[in-house]
């Protein structure tokens, strides 16, 4: 937390309770016992599935990752900078509320006046905060001149350049903001969005959004990896979320990285495609040809030539893989040694009308300078992965992942003031 933030943080928290109640929906300190009133104690569930909000960084980036993902990006509709800097003050008052498993606003879903609109929308009544997090970012898109922000972006916080075969709709790319809702109840992942939606209602609205489910990645060695829509381990070689050291050289933007982007020391870079996967296609394929475009046997997800799924993959074995291959194409040996922290969901959107399901992967990799991961590592796939048969980028965000808060600090206030 910087001083700023100390010294600001009273007297936004005080502007914030007017503003969320000239909104009709107010947030802040009477949330506690709205809670209460509507059963939702965080106690009795116990604290563990409570991820702590404040920190250097935020949340929902190297914390284990949950079960279900609400993605939303928004464009804000204002173009008055002090009601940005007020839209990232209500959301993180309603934030801390959400994540401990309270309720919005003074008098919860029921307890308000019958005639007026509830607070909080109510489905998360009962249930547990589940590991909530959310974790906010802000795109290349509100550096332009609307803001007065131009100076202050960071070089790495560019547009994505083109890669081959994209397939991108712009209605699924970009957004001046990004939510990241991830928690082990998708009811909970989507009451928190709503309500962040809600909030920025006349200044922000909804652009794209994404469900996922399913931890098609791992943050987190110690645990099984989960296994994606084609059936194959996913994860295995990230870096682990738990090792500071691999965090601060991979994942976190450093204080001297860029002097224009000093605001963002402790946050990261996300990036999100939305990757439709081929099932069908997939099925039909023989297994050893899905072994060989991947580059790891499906059973134990080893790398191919070698016995057990976290035997290392050095340049050397790398060298013994299908040149085309996932896994040597990604592998960092081939990218100056850049990791990036993948953090991505499955999805299913229904069928296509034709047959066939519509599913994918919601691609979500946070990294310190998407210039040295994201985009390298998507270009060499994009030309040569074998994977490119079966998949195709609909979708597409970079964002900046704001540093975290500290007590009485705020989202955004190191670039809003
Ligand atoms: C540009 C980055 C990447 C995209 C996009 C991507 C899409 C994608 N990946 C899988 C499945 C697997 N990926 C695996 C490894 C892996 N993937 C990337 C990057 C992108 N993947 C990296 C950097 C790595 C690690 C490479 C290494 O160091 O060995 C694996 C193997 C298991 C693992 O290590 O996670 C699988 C399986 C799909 C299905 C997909 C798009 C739909
Ligand atoms: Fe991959």
């Amino acid at each position: 937390m910087t001083t700023d933030d100390a010294a600001a943080g009273p007297s936004r928290r005080r502007l914030l309770v007017g503003l969320g109640v000239a909104a009709g929906v107010a947030v802040g300190a009477g949330a506690d016992r709205a809670a209460v009133a509507l059963g939702r104690d965080p106690a009795a569930s116990g604290t563990g599935d409570v991820v702590p909000f404040e920190g250097a960084h935020q949340a929902g980036v190297t914390t284990p990752v949950q079960a279900h993902l609400h993605l939303a990006a928004l464009d804000v509709v204002t173009d008055r900078r002090e009601e940005v800097a007020d839209l990232l003050d209500r959301w993180t008052a309603a934030a801390r509320a959400l994540v401990a498993g309270r309720a919005v606003g003074e008098h919860g879903a029921v307890d308000g006046d019958p005639l007026a609109p509830p607070e909080d929308t109510g489905e998360a009544v009962g249930l547990p905060p589940a590991r909530l997090t959310l974790t906010v970012g802000v795109g290349p898109s509100l550096f332009d001149d609307r803001f007065g922000l131009a100076a202050r972006r960071p070089a790495a916080l560019a547009e994505l350049p083109p890669f081959a075969g994209d397939a991108l709709d712009p209605a699924r790319c970009g957004g001046d903001l990004v939510v990241q809702a991830c928690a082990d109840d998708p009811q909970v992942a989507v009451h928190a969005v709503r309500t962040l939606v809600r909030l920025a209602a006349g200044t922000a609205a909804v652009r794209w959004a994404q469900l996922g489910f399913g931890r098609a990645s791992s943050t987190d060695p110690s645990v099984p990896t989960p296994r994606n829509l084609f059936g194959f381990k996913d994860g295995t070689a990230n870096p682990d979320g738990r090792d500071a050291a691999a965090m601060a050289e991979h994942v976190w933007v450093g204080e001297d990285d860029d002097p224009a982007g000093a605001w963002l020391a402790g946050g990261s870079y996300l990036v999100a495609r939305r990757v439709e996967m081929h099932v069908e296609t997939w099925d039909r394929s023989p297994l050893a040809e899905q072994e060989q475009v991947v580059g790891r046997s499906k059973g134990e997800g080893a790398p191919l030539g070698l016995a057990r799924e976290h035997d290392v993959l050095d340049a050397t074995a790398v060298a013994g893989l299908p040149a085309t291959s996932h896994v040597a194409l990604a592998h960092p040996s081939r990218h100056g040694g850049a990791q990036m922290l993948r953090r991505g969901y499955s999805y299913v959107d229904g069928a296509d009308g034709l047959g066939h399901l519509q599913a994918g992967l919601v691609f979500l990799a946070y990294q310190r300078d998407p210039r040295r991961a994201f985009v390298p590592v998507q270009e060499a796939l994009s030309r040569d992965d074998a994977m490119n048969e079966y998949v195709r980028h609909t979708g597409s965000g970079v964002w900046a992942v704001l540093p975290g808060v500290g007590p009485g600090g705020r989202w955004g206030s190191t670039l809003l003031g």
